[in-house]
């Protein structure tokens, strides 16, 4: 049995930051009851693999005997500028939970250690909504704006709907009842956000963890908008290979070196669980899979990555740490097409089992479908509008040939028309100018 001191050592590893520590290591060290926690993911756009930065953290927490809570934040995506549209909400979330439990089984992590909890499942009770009001009451919207400012999108005509985000993720450190909660380092405004403004309602301040974001493949951030610095969970193996042969990886340099970081922040770690796992060293008796995909059959024990090279380039490489790779590559022992070539088979090979467990579950690739739609599919042909002709204003169109209007009375209702008619028509383009500039 691990003691408290390597428990807490196991819970944080890796993390960039740790707010509230220790409270955790109180708990750890009184044993008199199990630690919990959660992670929450808001169901919006398809997931990539820096996923699985999260997944192995929470393998770790697991290991280290802490009860974990999986929050799917199914309100949270639709407060989030509708990126989750109402109607597609269900769907997203199904998939997340898909997603997540296969890639966390075929980590070896066994989900019957985890609890699933859907947001809307207790974030619509009379309680919760009382709360959510009585927080209303006491944020200011300064604070509420600069919470969710890395986290809700920024846009020009911001909606309430993204103010009440972080308010309502703090409420479900309370309602899921843990001791931290645990989120990418773009989480920490709402964290701080959260540990100000429960204990004014009456609730305890809870401890956060937080692990550092992965870059993209093309340096800078994992964008969602350019496709080709991500990698998506179902992307088949060729598409893997060609977006890691465009990455940005420059002979000798390491810096803003996507492929790097994601060597150290995912291959490595998933290497260092299996091989504690065959040592040994495990508190939860987690049961990973027996291949070991980053490591050649034939590489000394101790391996964590091999670089496989045929013998006419000098053969493999076996490494025993991320520092030793990171160094052969600043002192270009290393070469990027080699690394490149070895992190893409990872990668694939990671992906294997998740991708076969889509291709069999046609449940899961019905949701897929209906979660993302095809944005080329035609739309259905939509009826022709039907034109709507209005009378044109005295004097102009047909009109002017007419001579003088019957009537003063009619000439004057059909001059008020007129007017009423241009008014709307102002009023409806700065409406739809309005709706630009705010998308
Ligand atoms: N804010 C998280 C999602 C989340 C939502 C609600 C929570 O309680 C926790 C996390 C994200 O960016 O994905």
């Amino acid at each position: 049995m691990a003691t408290p001191e390597e428990k807490y050592e196991l819970i944080t590893r890796r993390l960039q930051e740790v707010l509230g520590g220790d409270s955790i290591k109180k708990i750890l060290a009184e044993e008199e009851r199990q630690l919990k926690c959660y992670w929450g993911t808001a169901p919006t756009g398809r997931p990539h693999i820096g996923y699985f930065v999260p997944l192995t953290k929470i393998a770790d927490f697991l290991r280290a005997g802490v009860k974990v809570t999986v929050l799917l934040a199914d309100i949270h995506a639709f407060l989030d500028n509708m990126k989750a549209p109402l109607d597609l909400v269900k769907y997203r979330t199904k998939y997340y939970e898909y997603l997540i439990k296969t890639t966390l089984t075929s980590l070896g992590i066994p989900i019957t250690h985890l609890r699933f909890v859907e947001g809307s499942s207790y974030q619509l009770t009379p309680e919760y909504s009382m709360d959510n009001y009585r927080l209303c009451a006491t944020v200011t919207e300064h604070d509420a704006k600069k919470a969710g400012a890395e986290v809700v999108k920024q846009v020009d005509s911001a909606l309430l709907s993204g103010l009440l985000y972080p308010g309502l993720q703090a409420l479900d450190e309370q309602y899921l009842d843990v001791d931290f909660q645990f989120g990418g380092v773009d989480q920490r405004k709402i964290f701080t956000f959260a540990e100000l403004y429960l204990p004014k309602l009456g609730y305890a301040k809870r401890a956060h963890l937080m692990n550092a974001m992965v870059p993209g493949l093309a340096g800078g951030k994992m964008s969602a908008s350019d496709p080709n610095s991500k990698i998506d969970f179902l992307d088949a193996p060729e598409v893997i290979r060609k977006k890691l042969k465009s990455a940005f990886c420059e002979e000798g340099n390491v810096e803003g070196n996507g492929v790097l970081a994601f060597l150290e922040a995912v291959l490595i770690p998933i290497s260092q669980l299996r091989l504690e796992r065959d040592a040994g060293k495990t508190v939860l008796e987690v049961g990973l899979g027996d291949q070991r995909p980053f490591i050649s059959d034939n590489a000394p024990p101790g391996t964590i990555f091999s670089v496989e090279r045929d013998e006419k380039f000098g053969g493999s490489t076996h490494y025993s740490s991320y520092e030793e790779i990171k160094a052969d590559f600043e002192a270009k022992k290393l070469h990027p097409k080699d690394l490149k070539t070895s992190v893409a088979d990872g990668i694939v090979r990671l992906l294997e089992p998740i991708q076969a467990a889509f291709k069999e579950n046609e449940e899961w690739q019905k949701i897929a479908a209906l979660a993302y739609p095809d944005p080329n599919a035609k739309p259905e042909k939509k009826k022709k509008k039907e034109k709507v002709y209005h009378p044109p204003p005295p004097g102009k169109g047909k009109n002017a040939k007419v001579p003088a209007a019957a009537t003063t009375e009619d000439a004057a209702a059909a001059a008020s028309d007129a007017k009423a008619h241009s008014e709307q028509e102002g009023a409806k383009q700065e409406s739809t100018q309005e709706t630009t500039t705010s998308s």
